[in-house]
C-alpha cells in the first residue's frame, strides 16, 4: 500500500556570511549548506495498518511525509503509493490518498466550512449523492452541523481539525497521512478525533499514518510505531517491543487488609524494589520482563492479603524519550 525505498532528502539553503553586505553576497553566492533531512529510510505499510510516525524536533517527520504524499521529490529514493508515484502521477495518487496538516488548514479561510466541501467534491470528482452521504456520516461522527456556515478563520483549533478531517476524507481515499492532527488540542478534542481515526481504521479498514508528538496518540491507536531520529529510522515495531527495549519498570500499587510481611529479600538483587509504603500501601516498581506478572501478583501474595493491587506500565513519553537519546 505505501512503499519508501531507500528515502533521501536534502534542503540546500545559501550559506549566510557574515559582516557589510553580507544579504546581498549570500543572494548572489554559490556556496550553499546542505541539510541532509532524511537519510536512507526504507518500509512499507501494508493495507489497513495503523501506524505512528515518530521522533524529537526536527528529525525529519513532516519531510517524509511530503515525500510520502508527492508533496516533495525526493533527493534519491522511491515512493510508491499503491504502486503509484505520488509525484510523478500526482492525478491518480492524490485520488488514492487524504492527507491532513494539523498546522495548516487545506480550507478556503475567508468560506463557510460546508462551501469548502464543495469545492473540494468537485475537484476531486465526487458525485453529488455520494458528497451528501459521507458528509452526513462525518457530519454525526465529528459533529459539523455545529460550524456548518462558519468561516473557516473564525473556527476553534479543534473545530478547524474536524473540518480538516471530514475533507481530508471527503474523496474516500483508502490512505490518511495526519501530520500533527492533535496539535494544541485540550483533552477533550484529542478524545474526539481520535475515536473518528479508530473508526476510520477499524470499521472502514482505512491504512492510515500518524506523526505525533502526543505518545497517547500512539498508544491509544497505533499496532506499529516507526521512530525517526536524525533523518534515519532508528525503531519500526510495536509499542510493546519498544517499551520492553527500554525496559522501564513497570509500577504496581498493591493494598493489604490487615498489614503485610515484607520479606528479606536475598542476593542476587530483586527484579522489584519497594519504592515506598504507606499505611498498608506499598508502591513497587518491578521489571516484567524478569519476572511476569502472574509470578509476581503470586510472589505479593505471600506477604499478606490483597485488598487491591493495580499494575501501570512505564510511561510510554518517558520510554520514547529514553530511546530518542
Ligand atoms: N524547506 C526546507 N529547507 C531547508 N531545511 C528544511 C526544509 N524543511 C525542513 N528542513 C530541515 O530538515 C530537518 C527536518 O525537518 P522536518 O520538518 O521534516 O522535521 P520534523 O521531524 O517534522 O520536526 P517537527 O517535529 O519539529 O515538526 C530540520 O532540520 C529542518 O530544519
Amino acid at each position: 500500500m505505501i512503499e519508501a525505498r531507500h528515502l533521501y532528502k536534502e534542503f540546500k539553503t545559501p550559506a549566510v556570511k557574515g559582516g557589510r553586505f553580507s544579504g546581498v553576497r549570500t543572494l548572489f553566492s554559490r556556496e550553499y549548506r546542505v541539510k541532509e533531512a532524511v537519510r536512507d529510510i526504507s518500509f512499507q505499510v501494508p493495507p489497513g495498518e495503523f501506524v505512528g510516525y515518530i521522533g524529537p524536533n526536527g528529525a525529519g517527520k513532516s519531510t517524509t511525509i511530503k515525500m510520502l504524499t508527492g508533496i516533495l521529490h525526493p533527493s534519491s529514493g522511491e515512493v510508491r503509493i499503491r504502486g503509484l508515484n505520488p509525484h510523478r502521477e500526482r492525478r491518480k495518487a492524490v485520488q488514492q490518498l487524504g492527507v491532513v496538516f494539523g498546522q495548516r488548514s487545506q480550507l478556503w479561510w475567508d468560506l463557510p466550512v460546508k462551501d469548502s466541501y464543495d469545492i473540494l467534491a468537485h475537484m476531486y470528482r465526487v458525485p453529488a449523492e455520494l458528497k451528501k452521504q459521507r458528509l452526513e456520516r462525518f457530519a454525526e461522527l465529528l459533529n459539523l452541523p455545529e460550524f456548518w456556515d462558519t468561516p473557516v478563520r473564525k473556527l476553534s483549533l479543534g473545530q478547524r481539525m474536524r473540518a480538516d478531517l471530514a475533507a481530508a476524507m471527503l474523496h474516500d481515499p483508502d490512505l490518511l497521512f495526519l501530520d500533527e492532527p492533535t496539535i494544541g488540542l485540550d483533552v477533550h478534542a484529542k478524545q474526539g478525533i481520535r475515536e473518528f481515526l479508530r473508526q476510520l481504521n477499524k470499521e472502514y479498514g482505512k491504512t492510515i499514518l500518524l506523526t505525533t508528538h502526543d505518545m497517547d496518540d500512539i498508544e491509544q491507536l497505533c499496532s506499529r510505531v516507526m521512530v525517526i531520529n536524525h533523518g534515519a529510522l532508528s525503531y519500526d515495531g510495536t509499542v510493546a517491543e519498544l517499551r520492553e527495549r527500554i525496559g522501564l519498570p513497570a509500577v504496581i500499587t498493591v493494598t493489604y487488609r490487615g498489614g503485610c510481611q515484607i520479606p528479606v529479600l536475598e542476593q542476587p538483587g530483586p527484579v522489584y524494589r519497594i519504592v515506598s509504603a504507606e499505611g498498608e500501601t506499598l508502591r513497587i516498581e518491578a521489571d516484567l520482563r524478569a519476572m511476569g506478572v502472574m509470578e509476581l501478583i503470586k510472589e505479593l501474595g505471600t506477604w499478606g492479603e490483597i485488598a487491591d493491587l493495580s499494575i501501570e506500565g512505564p510511561d510510554f513519553e518517558e520510554v520514547v524519550r529514553r530511546f530518542s537519546e
